[in-house]
């Protein structure tokens, strides 16, 4: 049996279904980054994309910055689309997702939230990190290792290098750096994201975000913050990107303290969309990032992997 196998058969398990043609080639043998808070072992990219990656990105990012507090870099795309459909199915069939559920109080009473999407994350505050090996949290400052009471209630994860390679590609663009990546996979129109600013204390002032869309083209919405005491000065309009598989969004500046994003849900004949991957590159200044995150996209629940047969997101099971 050849050693070689198209990108296909290393996605589809089964050969009768139809799956998307291409010639690239990986190799059975593609090396995978491992970790002990890891519940399987996570792919590093085929040959295919890696190679890639160094003439992103496609075209240079454009300036978004004609509304009040606004401040965006957008690449359109950022991944050209052949890579962005290859990156999408090789993070969708590989990372470990979780669909979080957390109580909030509002007024008094409680209520269960289910996060309307899959989620994960991985990375680590910028006040640590992983010693060279990844076994050990180490002060960032000291270099001794930090007690284990440091980060009790999550086991923070190193990037695996898939993403990582994505970080850095990214860094190189931006000029900005990163310690977090958060990854949701929205699997229809149903799965959505209400409107929010990632403004947390944790980010520090002013911080850069860049967030990179992957397989369904989904809209992105923003809108200015309310003002306090009274109506939206007329010149703040909402904004709708219709972001498409590859492109990336930084949102930087003033952005977050002062607008709110959303993708909402999609319904009818626009609902069935395939999925769409959404990436962001962040960066957490102090431990209460690190905490906040896990708690957010891992929780407690169960891991999802893909189920390349079933086409659909299943409990993993060791
Ligand atoms: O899916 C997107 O494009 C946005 C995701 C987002 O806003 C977030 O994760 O904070
Ligand atoms: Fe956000």
């Amino acid at each position: 049996m050849s050693k070689k196998r198209t990108i296909d058969s290393f996605f589809a398990s089964n050969s009768n279904t139809k799956k998307q043609k291409t010639e690239d080639v990986i190799d059975e043998k593609t090396p995978s980054s491992t970790h002990a808070t890891y519940p399987f072992p996570i792919p590093e990219l085929p040959p295919s994309l890696s190679q890639e990656l160094s003439s992103w990105p496609a075209v240079p990012g454009r300036v978004i910055n004609d509304q009040p507090d606004l401040d965006l870099l957008y690449f359109e795309p950022f991944i050209p689309s052949y890579a962005a459909k290859d990156l999408f199915r090789f993070l969708r069939s590989q990372l470990p997702f979780y669909r979080v559920e957390y109580k909030i109080k509002r007024g008094g009473t409680e209520s269960q939230i289910r996060t309307p999407r899959y989620t994960t994350v991985f990375g680590l505050d910028a006040t640590s990190l992983f010693s060279p090996s990844g076994a050990t949290i180490l002060d960032a400052k000291t270099n001794n290792p930090v007690p284990a009471s440091a980060y009790a209630r999550y086991q923070p994860r190193p990037l695996p290098k898939c993403l990582d390679d994505l970080r850095l590609s990214t860094e190189a663009a931006t000029g900005c750096r990163f310690n977090f990546c958060l990854v949701n996979y929205y699997s229809s129109g149903a799965d959505s994201i209400s409107f929010h600013s990632d403004d947390e204390r944790f980010l520090g002032p002013e911080p850069a975000i860049a967030s990179f869309s992957l397989g369904a083209k989904r809209d992105f919405y923003m809108k200015h913050k309310p003002f306090v005491g009274g109506p939206d000065p007329p010149e703040a309009k909402q904004l709708k990107l219709p972001l498409a598989s590859g492109d990336m969004v930084l949102m930087r500046g003033r952005t977050q303290a002062n607008w709110l994003h959303s993708i909402p849900k999609r319904t009818g004949r626009n609902e069935r969309d395939g999925g769409r991957i959404n990436i962001t590159f962040r960066r957490a200044m102090v431990k209460g990032g690190t905490d906040n995150y896990y708690n957010y996209n891992v929780g407690n629940g169960p891991v999802y992997k893909w189920d390349s047969d079933a086409e659909e997101m299943r409990v993993w099971k060791p």
